[in-house]
């Protein structure tokens, strides 16, 4: 016992030394970040941080610790880089915005497009958001409401982007990278598939249930105790409710949505028959404009990063060191780049605060093709 507290003692004095080194190459750090004010510079300088990782590994013996102080190192010069970027926010040499703020966006007048056919989960959602008098057109796929909004021929696209259960929509994410367009809300809405029918049917007429595959399987459990009903894949929920109204039999029904089902004069045989309840998907608002609402919290941003060790931990030290909370991290492939990845990242903020400006001036020097996607 008495070993360990002598030991110990000898840890506080060496850390008494280390905590006033450490503040004494902060004021450098705080000097060097004045000259760079003055001068026009940038704060990350990827050449000398190397250069010293490489220096400060050659002062001390074995692997082990060669590692360590690199890792000490790495975290003391992003921490010296927040410094840098703070005191560039201080000084208000940041530069103006990089998307316009608006008070509230021009939902009456507005062209809203969604992908599917009537009685879709994106028109739904369209709905939700913008009421139901919306003005609004359908295309058939995502990309396609992509170009209708790059191109003006609509204002607004609703779209969707995750799934409670299922996860992200992939593509979605690939389309906002490629597009000039920006999230600029984001809408929740409940999925819950009901089995519906022509009016006056019976639960026990039906033989034949159509709908999407996904829906099929989403309400596995309740189908397949009607061992004797046959199961039959459309291409949409939708589509499916449309077939029942067009074919006129009472032995059919659809999953679909209750919207769907009121779309198409059906009725609602059996209410909320997933497997999983509370099943909700959040779509998001694109458009054409770099704009951003005042009262808008999340950032979306994509980026790509250089196949180094430790680079995905420094670009996220930039959310910890600015105090803001990311909420989603997703990966896509990069397109012709095999096993090289774009991050795809959500963190709770607006961009006129000083945090988030100071965030996104670091990641941007720091990441290779930083786009942000938008402020919601
Ligand atoms: C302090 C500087 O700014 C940054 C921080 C560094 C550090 O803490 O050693 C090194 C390079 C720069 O990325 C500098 O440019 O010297």
């Amino acid at each position: 016992m008495a070993a360990l507290e002598e030991l110990r003692k000898q840890l506080d004095e060496i850390d008494d030394q280390m905590a006033k080194l450490y503040e004494k190459r902060m004021e450098v750090c705080s000097k060097v970040g004045e000259y760079k004010i003055q001068s026009g510079r940038k704060v990350f300088d990827r050449t000398r941080e190397k250069n010293k990782l490489l220096d400060v590994a050659s002062k001390v013996s074995g692997e082990f610790n060669k590692k360590g102080i690199q890792e000490l190192y790495q975290q003391l010069m992003s921490m010296s880089r927040k410094l840098q970027y703070q005191q560039l926010v201080e000084a208000g040499a940041l530069g103006k915005l990089p998307f316009i703020q608006v008070d509230s966006l021009e939902k009456e007048s507005a062209r809203v497009v969604f992908q599917g056919v009537e009685g879709a989960y994106g028109q739904a959602a369209m709905q939700a958001y913008f009421g139901e008098n919306v003005n609004s057109f359908h295309v058939r796929t995502f990309r396609d409401a992509m170009e209708a909004i790059e191109e003006g021929a609509a204002d607004y696209a609703v779209l969707p982007i995750e799934n409670s259960s299922a996860g992200a929509v992939n593509e979605m994410y690939d389309l906002l990278d490629e597009f000039e367009n920006y999230i600029v809300a984001e809408t929740i809405i409940p999925i819950t598939n009901t089995l519906s029918g022509l009016p006056g049917a019976d639960i026990s007429d039906i033989q034949r249930v159509y709908s999407k595959a996904e829906a099929l399987m989403q309400t596995s459990r309740f189908l397949d105790e009607q061992a004797h009903w046959q199961q039959i894949s459309v291409v949409n929920t939708a589509v499916a409710a449309k077939k029942i109204l067009e074919d006129q039999d009472k032995t059919q029904a659809a999953v679909c949505s209750a919207y769907a089902a009121k779309v198409y004069g059906l009725s609602v045989l059996v209410d909320e028959i997933n497997n999983e309840p509370n099943n909700s998907t959040r779509f998001i608002v694109v458009t054409n404009q770099k704009i951003f609402l005042k009262e808008a919290d999340k950032i979306s941003i994509c980026f790509e990063l250089p196949h180094e060790s430790g680079s995905l931990y420094r670009i996220l030290s930039h959310f910890i060191y600015n105090d803001l909370s990311m909420t989603k991290i997703e990966s896509r492939p990069i397109e012709g780049r095999n096993w090289e990845y774009r991050f795809f990242v959500d963190f709770e903020g607006n961009m006129a605060e000083p945090a988030v400006k100071n965030a996104i001036r670091g990641l941007r020097e720091e990441a290779r093709n930083l786009k942000i996607l938008g402020n919601y």
